[in-house]
């Protein structure tokens, strides 16, 4: 029988009612800030043993659904000699379900006191021998290695944490990972899908991506404003021949204007100078590397930047006198694989990477501060947030 908190008003009490969680030992009564509003209440309630308040902005909402969790780690194909990496484990609910899978199971959580109920959750049922557990930010921890993920992630870090995972240089078979729904569509995506972008096509490069299952919201404690999916990805055995760091530059430039054709993108003086500055060894007006370039993705019209066709912003009477040769080398790249009047929104992998290879016989090369592997500096264009 779950009991009701006895100083609570009713309607509060039926929303931690069927909050109620229980563990072996105890309960955990979970609510959220907006769910409560007497803080004083809330903090008494935190000193109780096994009460744990969920913080929206850590994307915690647990996965309650004993049948999603099961059809998770059956989809997942473990194998009993695996070493399963779950990032945000949360209270445990799949964690437990991995170690009946798996060897081993390794944790990623940031919160010290969901690690704190997880570990008390696993020593209970004598499994702590075969759990390590990381309390760090995924997107800054070291991972050791790891034959699988399955996880249902904090969706605000969904795109630099795929990012580190599948440019990772940990090998691994696959990872099941349960996202926003919006979201896996963009995993999903192929060119000429209007969810197409740079996530997507960088994402193809290196792995194939699998649709499993839709979840609903009301799976989740408590419940999340948008609806989810389960896909797995798997890195593929081999890879294109490319310098990933510059692939990764690349599909920045390309993609800054997803919508605007490769001539307009490229021809725009901004990078064109850019480009002419790495061609040289200058690095960019905006960083000190000597052969940084760090293209800002959101927004970087020249006429935001105050640049008119005079060039006016910038000083480097050097730059600017090999400017239109460069921009015509560029013009020619383009034209000579007919990309000029292309949109990278609709261009294949192997389209992009044939552009890549144009621009590099000529002598034009691509590089990016924000390295794929470096997760905390990654950018993919995509806003992931629930
Ligand atoms: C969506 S909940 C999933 C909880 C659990 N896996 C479940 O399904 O019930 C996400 C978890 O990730 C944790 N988290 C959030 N940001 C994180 C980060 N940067 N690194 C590691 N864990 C994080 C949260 O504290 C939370 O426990």
């Amino acid at each position: 029988m779950l009991r009701r908190p006895a100083s609570l008003p009713l309607c509060l009490n039926r929303l931690i009612l069927r909050q109620q969680l229980r563990t072996k030992s105890g309960r955990q009564y979970a609510a959220r800030d907006d769910d409560e509003d007497d803080k004083k209440i809330r903090k008494k309630k935190e000193n109780q043993e096994g009460y744990i308040h969920l913080k929206k902005s850590r994307g915690q909402h647990l996965l309650t659904n004993p049948r999603v969790l099961d059809s998770i780690v059956r989809k997942s194909n473990i194998r009993p000699t695996d070493t399963v990496l779950e990032i945000g484990p949360g209270t445990g609910n799949l964690t437990l379900k991995l170690l009946e899978a798996a060897e081993k199971v390794v944790v990623v959580e940031i919160d010290k006191r969901m690690v704190e109920f997880l570990s008390k959750r696993v020593s209970e049922r004598g499994l702590e021998n075969r759990l390590t557990v990381i309390c760090k930010d995924a997107l800054k921890a070291e991972f050791p290695r790891f034959d699988l993920v399955v996880a249902n992630i904090p969706y605000g870090i969904s795109s630099p944490l795929v990012a580190k995972l599948v440019f990772g240089d940990i090998p691994f078979r696959s990872a099941t990972l349960l996202l926003q729904k919006e979201f896996a569509r963009r995993l999903l995506a192929n060119p000429g899908d209007s969810e197409f972008n740079r996530l997507a096509v960088n994402v193809k490069l290196v792995a194939e991506v699998e649709f499993v299952t839709d979840v609903s919201k009301r799976d989740f404690l408590p419940c999340p404003k948008v609806d989810s999916s389960v896909v797995i990805i798997r890195p593929k055995a081999e890879i294109p021949n490319v310098d990933l760091d510059e692939w990764w530059a690349f599909t920045r430039t390309c993609f800054s204007k997803k919508n605007k054709t490769l001539g307009a993108t490229f021809k725009r003086k901004k990078k064109v100078m850019e480009l002419l500055r790495i061609s040289k060894g200058m690095g960019t007006k905006d960083d000190n590397s000597v052969n940084g370039c760090n293209y800002d993705c959101s927004d970087d019209e020249d006429e935001e930047e105050g640049m008119n066709d005079e060039g006016d912003c910038y000083s480097s009477s050097c730059l600017e006198m090999g400017m239109s040769s460069f921009k015509e080398k560029i013009v020619r790249v383009l034209q000579s694989g007919g990309f000029d009047d292309k949109r990278p929104s609709k261009l294949s992998k192997e389209e992009l990477l044939h552009l890549l290879s144009l621009f590099n016989q000529a002598g034009i090369h691509f590089y990016d501060l924000a390295k794929p592997r470096d997760a905390g500096n990654v950018a993919f264009a995509a806003s992931d947030s629930p």
